[in-house]
């Protein structure tokens, strides 16, 4: 007999963004949605109760560096170049294994308290994260980030190649919840040559990229003076877009750029918190969504947000949107959940992110007994507008439970976060040495 979930007597948030009474049975084992009906709760082993709660698909976090949770608050208020070449990257050069498995855990359990069911990680020591990931019960597309400037050229070569070989060694890990990626860290900060000569062993392995595209107007200046084109025409030239790839930020991205990204499949996930907070700038995001562009929704590190609740970055969606289109009909709720669900699923090759029958049994349980939730107009927008990460009660992935009635069960949270703390005070002090 197969093992079952019953999330029962709730209501359910269907891909069309109709609210119905329904159960949701799942699949345990397959980790896969069964059924979505009315009085499931006799077929099956164990029910997770969703009276006065919307059942939701778990959201997708598509772009994040885990572990910079040990980094939070550690330098705010400066513009992107200077806060990593001035505090991030020196802090970042004295981090170890054991400090990418404290911080990952602090992540997950961050996450898993928000509804976050899938994420993407670009960081180093991958072992550490896949490791995390697996005893977290979350799904998540992880790769090793490559930076050649500043390196010599076998350093360089040594990155890029151990990059390619950690999407090897750990794509299908943790009974398949683990995907990867090669992750150049963004066009300028990777050296052309070694694009040439690892593309093509990347594109030959059939591993997907995801990188940093157009975060802030330095970098676009740093490719024209080189290369002479605008960024994103620089990677299709190196062959770096396809439907596979899905890139971070697009903040400064122009009408042929959205083009190429569109024709080519391209997924951009947007980070408006980070974006915000680095004086990035405003993504076009309603302008990348009706040029064809997929559309995700993603923290960036806790460094640079500075926490991992994609609940905010809803509402920072859907109210950057509307400001950068200087329309207040832009991004509307509907959109900026979508991009944080099936969008998100589908940047990161998921077949999650909604509740139908043989999708992946990824979900949240949203609390509405809250007066900030009341009165009930219309759901969706209060999912977008008025909710908080701290409005789940219960968080699901792959049909097993990571959190019941706000306990996260994986993990003794408080000493994850003890560990975190020990961790981050003596990374500091390190790098501050
Ligand atoms: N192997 C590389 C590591 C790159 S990991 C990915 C990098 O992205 C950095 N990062 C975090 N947030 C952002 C952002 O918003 N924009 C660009 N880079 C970021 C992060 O600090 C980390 O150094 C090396 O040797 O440096
Ligand atoms: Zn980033």
């Amino acid at each position: 007999m197969t093992d079952t979930l019953a999330v029962v007597d709730g209501r359910v948030l269907t891909p069309a963004f109709d609210v119905v009474e329904a159960d949701v049975l799942v699949d345990a084992d397959a980790g896969e949605i069964l059924e979505v009906a009315p009085d499931l709760a006799s077929e099956a082993d164990e029910t997770l109760d969703a009276t006065d709660s919307l059942v939701v698909p778990g959201l997708v976090n598509a772009h994040c560096h885990a572990a910079m949770t040990l980094l939070r608050g550690y330098a705010d208020d400066k513009q992107l170049e200077a806060w990593l070449q001035e505090d991030i990257w020196p802090a970042e050069a004295e981090l170890t294994a054991e400090d990418v498995a404290a911080g990952t855990r602090l992540a997950a359990v961050e996450m898993i308290r928000s509804g976050t069911t899938a994420f993407a990680d670009m960081y180093f020591h991958v072992g550490e994260v896949v490791e995390a990931v697996r005893e977290a019960g979350l799904r998540a597309r992880v790769g090793h980030g490559v930076v050649t400037v500043g390196k010599d050229d076998e350093a360089a070569r040594d990155d890029f190649a151990e990059s390619l070989a950690v999407a090897e060694e750990y794509d299908g890990a943790a009974d398949g919840r683990v995907r990867t990626a090669v992750m150049p860290h963004a066009p300028h900060t990777v050296g052309t040559q070694f694009f040439e000569e690892f593309v093509p062993r990347v594109r030959e392995a059939g591993v997907p990229f995801h990188f940093h595209l157009n975060e802030t107007e330095v970098y676009l200046d740093e490719i024209a003076d080189e290369a002479g084109v605008r960024p994103t025409e620089y990677a299709d030239d190196l062959g770096l877009l396809s439907d596979t790839t899905f890139v971070a930020h697009g903040v400064h991205t122009d009408a042929a750029e959205m083009e190429t990204l569109a024709e080519r499949g391209t997924a951009v996930v947007h980070c408006p918190a980070s974006n915000a907070k680095l004086n990035s700038g405003m993504a076009p995001v309603q302008e990348l969504l009706d040029a064809g562009v997929p559309v995700a929704l993603g923290t960036d590190g806790a460094a640079s947000n500075n926490d991992l609740d994609l609940f905010d970055e809803l509402r920072d969606a859907a109210m950057i949107g509307k400001l950068a289109a200087d329309d207040a009909t832009a991004v509307d709720a509907e959109t900026a959940f979508g991009m944080a669900t099936a969008g998100g699923a589908a940047a990161l090759g998921f077949d999650a992110g909604r509740i139908e029958a043989g999708a992946a049994a990824d979900l949240a349980v949203v609390d509405l007994d809250a007066p900030h939730l009341t009165p009930e107009h219309d759901l969706v927008s209060h999912l977008v507008y008025a909710a908080r990460g701290s409005d789940v009660r219960h968080t699901v992935c792959d049909g097993r439970v990571l959190m019941r009635d706000r306990d996260v069960l994986a993990f003794d949270e408080s000493a994850v976060r003890e560990r975190a703390q020990e961790h981050a005070e003596a990374l500091v002090a390190r790098a501050e040495e």
